[in-house]
């Protein structure tokens, strides 16, 4: 998770939605209640056809090398953003173990909860994040939320002592879903063609927040929005649906919201806008380029001096002006160039409530070091694709989505090169 932000921010008053249900079942304060225009589709019976079915890829393939599951992985990237893994390896007492604690905790009264508040304008501890200002919509949706990794990024204030072993369950469950996303990560590089630990090494010590999200269920799910559409701000996000819940997520696919009918056991990954993005390996390319000229200057540094001195106009007569050009032409031919950026893309999702059922979805946000520079690739970019973002900071962009409202997939124009081609 981001830095918190210190500036108040006002929000008004938030209703939370477990004790709207309770007290008042069938109230939905006009603040949850949607524009005409962003009011859900609501899960249609029967379900869409198969061909609009989330790709499901075998974890237990993809660990023996499968090239056909790589390449289907690569596919499901490209073409959906989002895929459904089965046979993960993760101990499914463990995955219900989770569901189970995150449920008890949602269920504990209010008082019990308020102990781990989410301030306005954070994403840690129990509320509504996203809010920032006192007219915005709100989500039918509680959430608890915890920053894991680093260690800085913990707030030890908002680890609930209630319900027993949650916090040891939040740590072994985090470890294994991190040894997950790297996998993960490491066939989605040799889908793309990049070295199997590419992202590995690029992303130094990974940032991983987890979030709950409990919806309850709502007298009109046809005016609320369990969680507004967004993409994920993250590399990858893995999402558990806990079992027996309603169908609830949908993903925006070919202009319409598809809704995603969970497979039981299996988790759902979605590409987020980091891997959209994709990191910077022109940044690194530069590394070297910068020590060999350190080198250089110190060894004609150490010379005798006559030849010092010819060296040393040499050097700044010629070589660094050259060298600063060659530099400069590369980064106008990365940003010049028509690129491939944008191949695999972070979809767009949001969340629907439910008449009668409540819901509880428990994901986890996995992302490059708050360090590291992001960009496009050079592997991706050539004549026919433009370059289409900037190169930013990652710990930058943590910090803009986290100070934003959900707001689809406009949040990522923090990183847009604006052009003439860019949607
Ligand atoms: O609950 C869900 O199905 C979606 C959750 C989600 O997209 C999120 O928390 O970012
Ligand atoms: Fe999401």
């Amino acid at each position: 998770m981001a830095p918190v932000p210190n500036s108040p921010v006002k929000v008004g008053h938030i209703d939370d939605v477990q004790e709207l249900r309770k007290t008042k079942p069938r109230t939905v304060p006009q603040r949850f209640v949607r524009d005409v225009t962003e009011r859900p589709t609501l899960p249609t019976t029967p379900l869409p056809p198969p061909d609009t079915h989330m790709p499901i890829i075998d974890f237990s393939k993809l660990t023996k090398g499968n090239k056909d599951e790589i390449f289907n992985l690569a596919t499901a990237c490209e073409e959906w953003g989002f895929f459904q893994v089965i046979n993960h390896e993760i101990d499914l007492n463990l995955l219900e173990r989770i569901e189970n604690l995150s449920r008890e905790f949602f269920m504990l009264p209010l008082e019990e909860k308020q102990k781990y508040p989410m301030a306005p304008g954070t994403v840690q501890g129990y509320g509504q994040a996203f809010v920032f200002s006192e007219d915005q919509k709100l989500d039918w949706c509680n959430m608890f939320a915890l920053g894991l990794e680093p260690q800085y990024v913990r707030n030890p204030n908002l680890w609930p002592t209630r319900p027993e072993r949650f916090s040891e369950t939040v740590e072994e469950y985090s470890r294994e879903i991190r040894k997950l996303c790297y996998n993960l990560l490491k066939d989605i590089a040799l889908g793309l063609d990049l070295k199997g630990d590419v992202f590995e090494k690029m992303f130094g010590v990974s940032v991983q927040a987890i979030r709950m999200n409990y919806y309850p269920p709502c007298s009109r799910p046809d005016l609320v929005l369990g969680l507004s559409p967004h993409s994920d701000g993250s590399a990858l996000t893995v999402l558990q649906q806990a079992k027996g819940g309603p169908v609830g997520l949908q993903i925006f696919k070919n202009n319409t919201w598809l809704p995603i009918q969970p497979i039981p056991n299996a988790l759902v990954i979605n590409i987020g806008d980091t891997i959209e993005v994709r990191p910077l390996l022109h940044f690194f390319f530069s590394f070297p380029f910068m020590f060999s000229l350190q080198d250089l200057l110190s060894y004609t540094v150490g010379s005798s001096s006559s030849s010092f001195k010819v060296s040393f106009f040499f050097f700044h007569s010629f070589v660094i002006p050259f060298l600063a050009v060659l530099y400069a032409r590369f980064d106008l031919f990365c940003m010049m160039q028509v690129l491939t950026n944008g191949k695999y893309r972070s979809v767009e999702h949001r969340a629907v409530a439910h008449e009668e059922k409540d819901r509880l979805s428990i994901v986890t946000f996995f992302a490059p070091s708050y360090e590291v520079e992001l960009g496009p690739m050079p592997e991706f970019v050539d004549e026919k694709h433009p370059c289409m973002y900037r190169r930013y900071n990652h710990g930058e962009y943590s910090k803009h989505y986290v100070t934003n409202k959900l707001q689809g997939k406009k949040t990522l124009d923090f990183a847009k090169i604006q052009t003439k081609n860019t949607n």
